[in-house]
């Protein structure tokens, strides 16, 4: 394994990108999918059953770690790798964004955030500097620095203030973080929905010379459209060199649509929350188990598909899970749709590899609109 942190450029198609990141604990093939580990685990999922349908890494959430075990805690039993038993690369959110979006009676100013927990509303202070000394207690190999993810729509001079704000606290992240080989520190570019705050952070990001870039403040709601055209903008401004982060993202199509547009890594809890749901994502669709339409049907969601999740067990057994709320419904379904979702991933890389992204898109796309499944 390499000693310290790179990526590599394997093959281009237009804008897509196939590529590799090295780092000690292993090597994250891109396009890559991130499941989502919010509490140190992958709801549902074994952690050999995550490493078995494909995922090179895995994401934590500072937030949800520091307020239950706690980090500190987490560092005295051997960092996130050690305690959840996954010793592949982990990426960590800073937890701006799930304190803005779950915690109560928060306030954010230029030092940082105060906010009390959502579990028992203990009173808590985030600075970027704080953030990244969880992180780093946490032992977390790809760390984002602390950002304010403004919800849209909001007023430009609203996404000014919040993209400037975290341009200082990227600063602030980068020098706290220091110099760590064998770890990297991400930058958030912000600016919403707007094209010259998102090329200003862009361009203000890219100046800090990081060793890799996500594209925040988007799948907060906007229309795809508009998120794309973000991406559009965004990325021709940040180094072709370095990894591009969507966060959040998405469904199967967002992600399509997002390496075409030159974005490398995702990560969204659709796949895992879903199956907990009893919905299945298949090559034709998705299947809502929970429909009384299943009841009788011996099939399984996918005959062709590797995961047993997938090939072994009827739609009927599937349907009669879901609707009992038995436990091995939604580790089946999370199963099953992990499966998919790094099914896609590898689907994607090999098609940018043969110079042939777009016309395997179109078919994927197709598959998904053929009917009833
Ligand atoms: O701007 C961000 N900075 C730090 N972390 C983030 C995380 C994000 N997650 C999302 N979207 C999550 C959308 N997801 C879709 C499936 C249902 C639950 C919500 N946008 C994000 C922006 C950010």
């Amino acid at each position: 394994m390499a000693e310290t942190f790179s990526f590599e450029v394997l093959a281009t198609d237009g804008k897509a990108r196939r590529g590799l990141v090295s780092m000690p604990r292993g090597e994250i093939r891109t396009p890559a999918f991130m499941p989502v580990g919010t509490g140190g685990t992958v709801k549902a999922m074994y952690m050999d059953q995550v490493r078995g349908v494909g995922a090179d890494i895995i994401l934590g959430n500072t937030y949800h770690l520091m307020l239950r075990p706690g980090a500190e805690r987490v560092a005295r039993l051997g960092g996130l790798h050690e305690f959840a038993r996954w010793p592949y690369p982990i990426l960590t959110d800073s937890g701006g964004f799930q304190v803005m979006s779950l915690s109560k009676l928060r306030k954010l100013t230029e030092q940082g955030v105060t906010f009390r927990s959502h579990i028992d509303g203990a009173p808590y202070e985030m600075s970027p500097e704080r953030s990244i000394e969880i992180q780093g207690l946490l032992d977390s190999d790809i760390q984002m620095q602390l950002d304010e993810c403004t919800a849209l729509p909001a007023k430009p001079k609203e996404i000014e203030r919040a993209m400037e704000l975290s341009l200082r606290w990227a600063e602030r992240c980068k020098a706290a973080f220091g110099d760590q080989p064998g770890k990297a520190m991400f930058g958030i570019v912000q600016g919403g929905d707007s094209a010259a705050l998102r090329v200003c952070s862009a361009q203000a990001l890219k100046a800090m010379d990081l060793k890799g870039y996500a594209v925040g403040g988007l799948a907060v709601g906007e229309p795809q459209p508009v998120m794309l055209e973000m991406l559009d903008i965004t990325c021709p401004e940040l180094p072709a060199d370095k990894p591009r982060y969507l966060m959040g993202v998405g469904t199967p199509d967002d992600i399509l649509k997002s390496v075409a547009r030159g974005i490398d890594m995702f990560d969204c809890v659709m796949p895992t929350r879903a199956g907990r749901h009893g919905l299945a994502y298949t090559r034709r669709g998705k299947v809502n188990l929970r429909n009384a339409r299943h009841a009788d049907d011996p099939r399984p969601l996918d005959e062709e598909s590797d995961c047993p999740a997938a090939r072994d067990y009827s739609r009927a057994y599937l349907h009669h899970l879901v609707r009992s709320q038995e436990a091995l419904g939604a580790m089946l379904l999370t199963w099953n749709n992990l499966s998919y979702y790094q099914r896609l991933m590898q689907d994607i890389r090999a098609a940018v590899e043969a110079q042939a992204f777009d016309a395997r898109a179109a078919e994927i796309t197709e598959g998904w609109a053929r009917g009833d499944i």
